[in-house]
């Protein structure tokens, strides 16, 4: 499966964290994400993740432009409810196409552990039907 991961400034640590507790799980698939979370993300566990540009810079689009070409089974997006952000129509612009496409999409870390619990036991398998 391919996973974008992506978090607001207040969440990356969380993200880390959360991506530390589920290393194994997340090393047998194939990760994206912008490029501050990816590479906190990559440091801190060692996992491989392809980096894109920053959030503010773009790197929201380059995620959203992936779902849009059904090359995303699943979105990490750990926001931060409390501060207003610039990039915020980029930040629902993401959201908007993972519910256009029917991706499965996390906005905090209780979703996320249904969610990667969900991939492990295969209940997301149906999107390499529809990806081919
Ligand atoms: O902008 C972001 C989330 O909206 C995150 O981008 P970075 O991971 O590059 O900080």
């Amino acid at each position: 499966m391919n996973i974008a991961i992506t978090a607001h400034d207040a969440k990356k640590e969380l993200m880390v964290q959360f991506c530390i507790a589920y290393c194994g799980i997340l090393s047998r698939h194939t990760l994206c994400g912008t490029g501050t979370t990816g590479k906190m993300v990559s440091e801190a566990t060692g996992l491989k993740i392809q980096q894109f540009l920053s959030g503010p810079q773009g790197g929201d689009q380059q995620i959203a432009a992936r779902i849009a070409c059904n090359e995303i089974d699943l979105l990490l997006f750990f926001r931060d409810p409390l501060t207003p952000k610039p990039n915020e129509p980029n930040d629902m612009n993401l959201l908007r196409i993972c519910d256009m496409h029917n991706i499965p999409v996390a906005t905090n870390i209780a979703t996320a552990e249904v969610l990667i619990h969900g991939l492990e036991r295969g209940d997301l398998d149906w999107r390499e039907i529809v990806r081919n």
